[in-house]
C-alpha cells in the first residue's frame, strides 16, 4: 500500500472535525475506515494519524521521528513555551532530559507526595467553615503552593490562588480558539514574566535556592558550550516542571469521579494494599481523557506496512484511543481497576503519559510523580476526610480537550 491507498478523510480541511469531536477525532475515523493508520489535513496541512501499540513503537522510534517544527505555534505560546525540551532532538534532547528526569527521582516523587498529604490537612481546617467545597479548584491551588515550594520557587498566600489560575489557564488553553486561547496566552506571558524576574534574583544572590531545587538547577544548569541557560530558558523549563504538576488537579477530579461512581472500589482501597491503590490510579489515567494525541514530524522518508512516511509528514498518536483499543484492553470501556492486575508493564499499550523509555525519548518525566500525588491524595479522600456528594452535573465533554466534570466535583463535609 502507497500513501495513495491509505484511507483518506473526506474534505479540504478537518480541522474543524477535530474541534468538534475532540478526543474521539482518531478513533471515530480508525473505526470507520477499519484501519490503525489514515490520512486527513488538520490546519491546512496533511497528518498521518495512527493509533494502537505497533503505531505507538513507530512513533517513538527517534531515528524515525523528530519533535523539531512539530509543536504548533499556538501551543508554544500557551502550554509548552519555546525551545523547551518538548521541541529538542537527539542528542540535545537526552542531555536535556536527563536534566529533568535528575528532579524526579524517587526520593523527589516522595518529598512531593508527603508535602501533599500536609497541605491536604491544613485545607480541610479551612473547608470546616465552607458550604460547598470544589475539589478541582481547591486541588489546583494545593498543587500550585506545594508544586512552587518543593521546587523552590517563592509564592506569596496572597498570590497562589492567581498563580494556581494562569497555570490552569496555560493547560486549558491546549484545545480552544478564541477567548479561551487568549486566556492561555496572557496567563503563559503572565507567569513567564514572573518566573524570568526569580531566575535573575536567584542568579544575582537576591533569593538563596537550595542546590537541588528545581529553581536552583534550570537558574544554574551549563549546557555542553558551558553557557546557563538564557533567562527565558530557564522560565520555560523551570515551568515544564511546575505547570504539569498543578494540572494533577484534573486527574484528582476524575479520581473523586471513580470513587463516587464506583463505591465498592472506595471500600475496596479503605483496607486495601499499596498495589490495590496502584491499579486504581492507573485505570484512571487510563479511562478518563486528559492527553488527547502527540504529534512529532517524519525525519527521513521511510516505508512502514507498505504506508510511505514522507520526510517532514506531520505524524499523530492517538492517546486516548490506545488506552481503550480492545485489543490491548478487554472491555474498554468500562471502569476496572483489576485489569492491571496481570499487566506486564508494556511501555506501548498504557500511554496516558506517552510510550517507550522516557530516559530515551520524549515520554513525560513526571509520570512517578503523578502516581505519588495521587496516592497521597486519594489517601486523604479515602481515609482522612468524610464528605458528602450533593447533586450536580458530572457529566464531561469528549469535545472539549482537555475535559473535566462540569461542576468541578462538589463535597460538602459531613
Ligand atoms: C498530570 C498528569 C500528566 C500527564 C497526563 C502527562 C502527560 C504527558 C505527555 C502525554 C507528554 C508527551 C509525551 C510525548 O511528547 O511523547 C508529557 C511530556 C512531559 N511531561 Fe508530563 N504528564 C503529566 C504530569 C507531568 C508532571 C507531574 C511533570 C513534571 C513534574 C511532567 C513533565 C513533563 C515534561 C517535562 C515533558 C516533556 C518530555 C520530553 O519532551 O522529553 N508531566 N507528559
Amino acid at each position: 500500500m502507497s500513501t495513495n491507498q491509505i484511507p483518506r478523510d473526506e474534505g479540504m480541511d478537518n480541522s474543524l472535525a477535530l474541534l468538534k469531536e475532540g478526543y474521539l477525532f482518531i478513533n471515530n475515523r480508525v473505526e470507520k475506515f477499519q484501519s490503525d493508520i489514515f490520512e486527513t489535513r488538520l490546519m491546512g496541512q496533511k497528518v498521518i494519524c495512527m493509533r494502537g501499540k505497533e503505531a505507538a513503537e513507530l512513533f517513538y522510534d527517534v531515528d524515525k521521528f523528530q519533535r523539531k517544527w512539530a509543536i504548533p505555534n499556538r501551543i508554544q505560546e500557551t502550554l509548552l513555551g519555546k525551545r523547551g525540551v518538548q521541541t529538542l532532538d537527539g542528542k540535545q534532547h537526552l542531555i536535556r532530559k536527563h536534566l529533568f528526569m535528575s528532579l524526579m527521582t524517587p526520593p523527589h516523587q516522595k518529598q512531593l507526595a508527603e508535602q501533599i498529604a500536609e497541605y491536604w490537612e491544613r485545607e480541610k481546617k479551612q473547608w470546616e467553615r465552607k458550604e460547598k467545597i470544589i475539589l478541582f479548584e481547591e486541588a489546583k491551588k494545593v498543587l500550585c503552593k506545594v508544586a512552587c515550594s518543593w521546587a523552590g520557587v517563592p509564592l506569596l498566600e496572597l498570590e497562589a490562588d492567581s498563580r494556581a489560575d494562569d497555570f490552569i489557564s496555560m493547560v486549558y488553553a491546549f484545545g480552544t480558539i478564541g477567548p479561551e486561547h487568549w486566556k492561555g496566552r496572557i496567563a503563559r506571558n503572565r507567569i513567564e514574566e514572573w518566573i524570568e524576574e526569580i531566575i535573575e534574583n536567584v542568579r544575582s544572590g537576591e533569593i538563596k535556592a537550595e542546590q537541588d531545587s528545581a529553581l536552583y538547577k534550570m537558574a544554574f544548569y551549563k549546557e555542553a558550550d558551558g553557557q546557563h541557560f538564557s533567562t527565558h530558558l530557564a522560565a520555560v523549563e523551570l515551568i515544564n516542571v511546575i505547570r504539569p504538576i498543578v494540572a494533577i488537579a484534573t486527574y484528582i477530579t476524575f479520581s473523586a469521579l471513580a470513587l463516587y461512581e464506583h463505591p465498592d472500589q472506595k471500600e475496596k482501597l479503605k483496607n486495601g494494599t499499596r498495589e490495590d491503590l496502584e491499579r486504581f490510579i492507573h485505570e484512571v489515567r487510563r479511562y478518563y481523557p486528559f492527553g488527547p494525541f502527540v504529534g512529532a514530524r517524519v525525519k527521513k522518508t521511510f516505508h512502514w506496512k507498505n504506508v510511505e512516511f514522507k520526510k517532514g509528514t506531520l505524524v499523530f498518536l492517538d492517546i486516548y484511543g490506545t488506552n481503550r483499543d480492545p485489543r490491548i484492553w478487554e472491555h474498554p470501556n468500562q471502569f476496572d481497576p483489576d485489569r492491571f492486575q496481570d499487566w506486564d508493564g508494556d511501555l506501548y499499550e498504557f500511554i496516558p503519559h506517552g510510550g517507550g523509555d522516557p530516559a530515551k525519548g520524549h515520554r513525560c518525566p513526571g509520570e512517578g510523580i503523578t502516581v505519588e500525588i495521587m496516592k497521597a491524595t486519594l489517601d486523604f479522600l479515602i481515609n482522612k476526610v468524610d464528605y458528602a456528594v450533593p447533586n450536580q452535573d458530572l457529566s464531561y465533554r469528549l469535545d472539549r480537550i482537555p475535559t473535566l466534570p462540569k461542576s468541578g466535583f462538589v463535597i460538602r463535609l459531613s
